[in-house]
């Protein structure tokens, strides 16, 4: 089939609704799992619709054209002549243009041998008794329907540069995905199709069937052990399904993934992350801006007697922010602390261990950098305002927050009043030699990090930095792309290099 001609799926109303809200006539309802299908679907790029008997009862049908028309897909009714359905007019015409797909959980050899005779792919999903009809495919499970889809039509569309790649990341990161095109099962520029991998099913047979499996480890996180030895992966224990998946990857090296697990534990520890921004320093170019990490200390306890000797060993001097050592994962590595005086780390309640950070006074200004690939992007957002305007309210205790929920933005006096100023406090181009040095450093495909410039020096201090980010602020037509091309480029890099566990 040539890439381009569209791909149908017509479901019918067997697959969707739950048999048994039909018998005691209850309130109709979908089959579980089908909704989540259905949002998938929304999103694929495939042409979908809903067809059901037209004798069916109007609450039944009712319903079906509600959910086709809240997913955009069409509906048909089918037709019985002498009481055999058949192919609507509509369906004929499709038949003649596209690559059509009937998914159903019913059988009706009457309908299923027409729709063969024009060319359909029948599948019949999670039929109790499969259809022994030659042709139609069993799918055991309603999970396995969409990696059944993505391989049939990767094998139609005959085309070997196509790529089908798994994914597994938390829902919201999904839909984040999804909405924006970023995942179509039928592919339409890059030749790349995606479809999520089922927590539900075997997850090696399902690995065999992709070309890549991305992934966003850190979703998969079920707890960090707090003690004080932070040495990744040691400590973690990952959700059942994601330590199936770490399994397959080391008893097959050659395996796809994006990215290495082993190049993104460094990522958990904001220590290692320290460490890794530290060598910034080696970028250092005469008559440019100092691009550098902030000072920085790593704390097992905050009532340790001697901490203002450790302070003045690291060179930090307060106001500090205060982090905890583990960076992303579990629900507190947000929870963080503005200090201004060593009193304020009584009953400190951020998470340890901890690192302490010099607070760089920074306009209020951030600019999130975001490497996708070999692109580089960046966003500008409103960022915590000078220590001076904070300090007041904090009344000699320590100003606590939640970086992703409650992080404490500049009001607008607090403002500095050069907001136009900010394009030149930055020097975008030294920051996207930063970006590709750190590329190199990590290993990691899609990263994102934040950078603040120093009020007074023009430091471009580096505080964060985060793989997979959802670089929401870059424009679709820019990053959907970006995130393809970076997608192919990890799948086709080098066997050997794509996941060495070293
Ligand atoms: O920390 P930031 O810069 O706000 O980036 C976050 C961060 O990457 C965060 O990941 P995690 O550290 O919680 O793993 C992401 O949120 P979730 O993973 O919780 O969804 C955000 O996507 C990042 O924000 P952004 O994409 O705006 O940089
Ligand atoms: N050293 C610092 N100096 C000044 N502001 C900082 C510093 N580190 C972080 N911030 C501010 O706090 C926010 C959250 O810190 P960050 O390290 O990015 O945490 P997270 O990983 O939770 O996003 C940053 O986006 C920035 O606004
Ligand atoms: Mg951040
Ligand atoms: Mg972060």
């Amino acid at each position: 089939m040539a890439t381009g001609r569209p791909v149908r799926l017509v479901l019918d109303a067997s697959l969707l609704l739950d048999p048994s809200s039909t018998r005691e006539a209850a309130a109709v309802a979908l089959r579980p799992g089908v909704e989540e299908l259905l949002r998938r679907l929304r999103y694929s790029n495939l042409n979908v619709a809903i067809c059901y008997a037209e004798g069916m009862p109007n609450n039944e049908s009712g319903f079906l054209e509600k959910v086709a028309s809240s997913h955009l897909f069409g509906s048909i009714a089918l037709l019985a002549k002498s009481g055999n359905l058949s192919l609507t007019e509509l369906m004929l015409e499709w038949s003649r243009t596209s690559f059509c797909f009937y998914a159903t959980s019913r059988v009706d050899k009457g309908l299923i041998s027409e729709l063969q005779n024009q060319n359909w792919r029948v599948l019949s999903v999670a039929n109790e008794c499969s259809i022994e009809v030659p042709g139609v495919l069993n799918v055991q499970r309603l999970q396995q329907l969409l990696l059944t889809l993505a391989t049939l039509i990767k094998r139609e569309l005959c085309d070997s540069s196509v790529l089908v790649i798994g994914y597994i990341m938390k829902k919201s990161r999904e839909e984040d995905f999804a909405r924006r095109g970023a995942f179509p099962i039928y592919p339409s520029k890059g030749s790349l199709i995606f479809v999520p991998l089922s927590f539900e099913l075997p997850l090696s047979l399902q690995l065999q069937e992709v070309d890549m499996a991305l992934h966003k480890i850190t979703d998969e996180i079920v707890k960090i052990d707090p003690n004080c030895s932070i040495d990744f992966p040691k400590g973690i224990s990952f959700s059942t399904g994601m330590s199936e998946i770490i399994r397959f990857v080391e008893e097959h090296p050659d395996f796809r993934i994006m990215d290495p697990f082993k190049n993104i534990y460094p990522l958990l520890d904001r220590l290692q992350i320290q460490k890794i921004l530290v060598r910034l320093q080696e970028l250092g170019i005469e008559g440019k801006p100092k691009l550098r990490s902030p000072y920085s200390c790593k704390v097992d306890n905050f009532d340790n007697g001697e901490l203002d000797k450790h302070l003045a060993e690291a060179n930090l001097s307060f106001p500090l922010i205060v982090k905890p050592q583990v960076a992303c994962g579990v629900a507190d590595a947000h929870n963080m602390a503005l200090v201004f005086q060593i009193e304020e780390f009584s009953n400190l309640s951020v998470p340890l261990p901890a690192v302490l950070q010099e607070y760089v006074d920074h306009g209020s200004k951030i600019f999130k950098f975001y490497v996708i690939g070999d692109k580089v992007f960046y966003a500008v957002r409103d960022s915590m305002p000078n220590a001076r305007f904070l300090k007041p309210s904090s009344g000699g205790e320590a100003l606590t927050f939640n970086s992703l929920k409650t992080l404490p933005v500049a009001t607008n006096e607090q403002r500095p009043q050069t907001a136009a100023e900010d394009g030149k406090l930055l020097d975008a181009d030294l920051v996207e030699e930063a970006a590709k040095f750190l590329k190199g450093l990590l290993g990691l495909t899609v990263f994102g990090f934040d950078v603040v410039v120093q009020e007074g020096t023009g430091d471009h201090v580096i505080v964060d930095l985060n793989y997979l980010p959802s670089f929401k602020e870059v424009p679709n037509s820019e990053a959907v792309p970006a995130f393809w091309d970076a997608v192919r480029q990890a799948c086709e890099s080098t066997r050997g290099n794509a996941n060495v566990q070293g």
